[in-house]
Order: C-alpha cells, then structure tokens, then sequence
C-alpha cells in the first residue's frame, strides 16, 4: 500500500472522531454498503465482462439469513454473517451455474428475472416477515463493545470494505486475476492458454454475491429492521449505476461512484420535487440522463479522470524467484504433431478437405495458400477451437481431435491468433503472464489472501524473459491496447512462448512488423528450433516462409496441392499455378 492511500484510510478511520454531524456518518455509512456491493460488480462486470442486474437480491440472502437467523432461532451476528455467506455463495452457484451459460443480452434479462422472483420471495414467505419485514435484529457485539448506534457501525462497515477492495486487488494481480480478466478478451484465446472459463465464470459471479451479502448483514444490523424494498430491482440498477458512474474497470471507482449517487440522490430527492412542485422520484429523470451522458462520453466512468490527476506510480522492479518447472525437452525429429485426412464443414463448404502433414521437433513447418484456402480452420483443427467432421489429430501419439483447447495447451501445444486477442487494458507484462497459467497452481483463496507473492515473482519472472525474448522487454508497463499492431504480434508470441511449449503455432505472425522487425522474428524462431521446439506457421509473407522453414504445406480451396521443402515448392508448377499465379 502507498503512502497516499493508507494516509486516506487512516483520514477514514479518524471520522467518528471527529465533529462530524451524525447525518454525515449515516451518509457514509450507506456509501460504505453500497460500495461494498459495487466492488463485486467491480470484478463481475467492469472486469468480467458479465452483466447482471440482480445484485440487491443478494444483498437480500444476507440481510433475510442474518434477520431470520438472529431474531427467530437466537444466533449471534457473527455465526449469521457465515451463515449467510453460506447461503448466498450456494445460492448464486446454483444461478450461475444456470444463467451464466447464457450470452449477449440474454444473461442481464435472466438477472433481472430471478432477482424479481427472489424479491417477491422474500415478500411473500410468512416466516419473512411477508412485505412488513422482520424487526428487532440485535446488534453486532465486538470484543465486549456493542455496534448499537451508526458511529460505532460505522468502522465495521469502512473495515469490511477496505478488506474487501484489499482482498479484490490482489485476487486482480494475481494467476487467477489475470485469467479473469482475460474472459472479456474472449473465451477462445483464455481457454487456449488453459483457463477454464465456465469455471471462472462462476466464480466470479460467486465472489460478487459474497460482497453483496456482506452488505446485506451490515446493513441489517446497521437498521435493526429490513423488508424486502430495499432489495428489489430499483436498487439493483442504482448499483449498476454506481459502477457506470465511479469507473466500471476499478475498485476505486466503486467507492467514487456509490459516494457519487448516493450524495447526489439526497440532493436531487428535495432539489426536484420543489423544481416540479410535486412528489416523486424524479431523480431518476438525472441519473437516466447523466447514464447515457457517461456512456456516451465517458464509458470508463469517472476514476479514470482522477487517476490522471494522480502522480504516476513507477512499477517496482521485479523481484528474482525461482524459476516456473519447465518440461523436459523433447528429442530433435520426434514426432509431435500427426494430421490424418481431416475434413472440416461449415453448411456447405468443405474449409478443410482430407487435408495430411505431421510436424516434428526441431523443425519449422510452413503451412500456405491464398486467402480462403483453409489454413487458419486447419490452425483450429488442431488446438482443439473446432473439431474435424472427419480424420484424426495426434500430439506427441496421443488422439486430441476431440480435446478441449485447454486440454490440449496443457499437452504443450501453444498458439498465437491471425486476429490478434489480448487484453487492451492490461500491461504487456500482464497479458505474457496469463501464458504461463497452467504452469503455476496459485488458487483464489490464496491469491486473496496475497499468499501467492513467490509463485507470482516467479510467473512475472518468466514473462519479463519472454519479453526479453520478442524484444518488447522496455514495453513491460505499458497498456497492451497501447502497442502497435506488429508489436501486438509479438506479445501474442511472448505469450505463447510463457506456456512452455512443445510445439508453437503462429498465424501470420509477420503481419505488420516492420523489415528489422521480421529479421528479429526469424532469428528468434530460427533459436526456437534449434532448441527442439516444433514450429507451424501460417503465412502471407513468402520470402519470410521460404527462408525460415524446413518444409511447406500448401493448401487451396481446402485441400493440399503440394508438400516438401521450400526450394521444390518454389518451383513446383501446381503450386505456381494455382497459388502465384501460374508460371510466367
Ligand atoms: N466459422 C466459420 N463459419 C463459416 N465459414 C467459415 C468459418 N471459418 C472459416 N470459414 C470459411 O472457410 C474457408 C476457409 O477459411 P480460413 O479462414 O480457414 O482460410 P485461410 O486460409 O486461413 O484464409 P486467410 O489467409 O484469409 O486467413 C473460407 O471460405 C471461410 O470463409
């Protein structure tokens, strides 16, 4: 923690000491719990990609498991707050593992649909207290010390948070933190780096039910009376307008955004029914207003303005560790990739027809054709994103036609997209890590609790010299979306590179790189091969392919029209003809 931030939670800590009017401290103490809330949906939908409106349900679980528990059966608060816990986590495993398969728009309306049925649940059921609630919750004793009045909340509240945004951030910059925040850069390129994205999926929409039903115990205590309004799907678009508002990417923001609403809730509350001369919520005619404002102008909130207010922070330098276990080496001329006749259909087409060619260790296999002719289904053929409709697919005498992509990265195979898939926002540093997922076992629970710190010096170790590798080693820091294109390439190849692979695939990788650029790229594979790793690369750039490789594949309209080594490809007369055009 730096000095700035420990200084503004110690200026929080200080409050209740302070003459501060007991109308202030009730406004925080509300900015504390929703903040807790928007944390969650911090990670779910700024980080995650996956919307939900249906939080304030959530918060519900907790606020009725702690009232129910407490007032009917006599439990102490902090049995509750487990209970509860329990309860939700079980609860939003059970949803997710329903609703999260759901895509596009379809998710955000099964959110709204389930956090309607839970809030007439809660209205309806008699031992809930139907829509009248349930009274008398006791309040929260600590170390003898009863929470019986808002000040004294007050530090539970700020303490529960400020854990829970410690907590978030090292779970962000951790193994699983970052394969996280690879599951908006899409499923195809996570899974291809061995991330299991249904199960981090869950886990996140987990995680931000807990911070949610944390909230809701807080604030049954902090009320002493709950029914079901505060739980329904208003409050659950006014988180969702937190979030949009503090800055959907930051934990920070979260805080700015529920301390935003909240504040100007109040205001608008008395400003707009003497504006309108009569009762309403017209505030909501604001924040409607300021929502599609901040889409339209400012779709990262408002954080991202005050971090550039904020003075730069240099990274600190990487710490050394022990290096990632890497696999043994394979033998030069081993087998390691074996195509047997596949075929692959899209309705009508054939993309790749009864298509045969094998790769070996320590050697670089080109694989060409014109545009269209089946060399990037082939790629996916064979790292498991499609599957043939006929033929066979081994790795290293293993069948893996039927593997999933991330079964078969952990086999060794690793590869880079022809459209380039990395996380924008996220350093390069960062994005070449998430390489090395399957390479380290850092679970959540330990990246929450920063337990991780050797493993992870380790994997950003391994990435650093990967880095070094491509040559973008003094790009570490910056942003991913901030490089250019052929520079993309290159950190898609560091990525690929930090899996430890036994066999690498590079679709186009030359795209875009500059002429100094290609010549680093061939040495660099040229090393690559000499080291025994087995090589298939699909590529435009002829002169690039004939110098660099031992033998070429090449296909047209799906099939294979030629094979061997560049020299007799070069001057093979079918594939003159039908690739460049015929002979002059
Ligand atoms: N998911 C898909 N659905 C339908 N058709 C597809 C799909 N993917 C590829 N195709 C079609 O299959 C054929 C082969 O495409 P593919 O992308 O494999 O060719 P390519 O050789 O890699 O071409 P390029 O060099 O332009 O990338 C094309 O006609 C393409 O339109």
């Amino acid at each position: 923690m730096n000095r700035l931030t420990l200084l503004i939670w110690l200026l929080i800590a200080s409050v209740p000491f302070l003459p501060v009017p007991d109308f202030w401290i009730t406004q925080a103490n509300y900015i504390g719990l929703y903040a807790l809330v928007v944390v969650g949906l911090v990670l779910l939908t700024g980080i995650g990609g996956l919307t939900s409106f249906g939080q304030a349900a959530f918060v519900g679980i907790g606020a009725y498991a702690t009232a129910v528990l407490t007032t009917q059966y006599g439990f102490s608060p902090w049995l509750t707050l487990l209970a509860g816990l329990l309860i939700t986590g079980g609860s939003a495993y059970i949803i997710g593992a329903i609703t999260l398969r759901m895509s596009g728009h379809y998710l955000p309306l099964a959110t709204i649909a389930w956090s309607i049925a839970l809030y007439y649940l809660f209205g309806s059921v008699e031992g809930l207290g139907k829509y009248d609630g349930i009274a008398n919750l006791p309040s929260i004793p600590l170390f003898g010390w009863d929470l019986d009045n808002g000040r004294a909340m007050y530090w539970l509240i700020w303490a529960c948070l400020a854990i829970g945004c410690w907590a978030m951030l090292n779970l962000l910059n951790s193994r699983p933190g970052r394969a996280i925040r690879a599951l908006k850069g899409g499923v195809q390129m996570a899974e291809s780096m061995g991330v299991n994205t249904a199960r981090m999926k869950i886990l996140i929409f987990v995680i931000a039910a807990l911070f949610a039903s944390v909230s809701g115990w807080l604030f049954a205590h902090l009320q002493r009376a709950i029914n079901p309004t505060p739980f329904g799907l208003t409050f659950s678009l006014e988180y969702v307008i937190m979030l949009v508002v503090g800055g959907i990417g930051s934990v920070w923001g979260a805080i700015l955004g529920a301390g935003v609403v909240k504040l100007l809730q109040d205001q608008l509350q008395v400003l707009m029914p003497a504006l309108f001369g009569t009762a309403g919520n017209f505030e909501w005619l604001v924040f409607g207003l300021i929502l599609i404002l901040l889409l339209r102008f400012a779709p990262d909130g408002m954080w991202p303005w005050i971090t550039r207010l904020l003075p730069r922070k240099t990274p600190p330098p990487l710490a050394t560790a022990p290096a990632l276990p890497r696999r043994a080496p394979t033998a030069k001329g081993t087998a390691l990739l074996d195509v047997q006749g596949v075929r692959k259909t899209f309705g009508g087409l054939v993309a790749v027809d009864n298509v045969s060619f094998q790769v070996k260790a320590g050697e670089v296999v080109g694989l060409i054709g014109p545009n269209g002719a089946g060399k990037s289904t082939t790629f996916n053929l064979v790292t498991g994103l499609l599957h043939a409709n006929d033929g066979t697919v081994s790795f290293m005498g293993q069948r893996i036609e039927t593997q999933t992509s991330r079964d078969i990265a952990a086999m060794g195979v690793a590869r880079t997209f022809q459209h380039v898939k990395l996380i924008p926002n996220m350093t390069v540093l960062d994005n070449v890590a998430l390489g090395a997922h399957l390479r380290a076992d850092v679970g959540v629970v330990s990246a929450t609790l920063h337990t991780d710190r050797r493993t992870e010096a380790s994997i950003l170790q391994e990435a650093a010299h990967a880095l070094k590798r491509v040559g973008l080693e003094e790009h570490m820091y910056t942003e991913a979306g901030n490089l250019a294109l052929g520079q993309q390439r290159l950190l898609e190849i560091a990525r690929a590179l930090c899996c430890d692979p036994v066999l690498l695939l590079l679709d186009e990788p030359a795209a875009g790189l500059r002429a100094f650029e290609k010549e680093a790229l061939a040495q660099l594979l040229s090393s690559l091969r000499d080291e025994g790793m087995g090589i298939l690369i699909v590529e435009h750039d002829m002169e690039f392919v004939m110098q660099l490789t031992d033998h070429i594949v090449v296909m047209v309209f799906g099939q294979k029209i030629a094979e061997g080594p560049p020299a007799t490809i070069q001057t093979n007369p079918a594939v003159l003809e039908a690739y460049l055009g015929g002979v002059e």
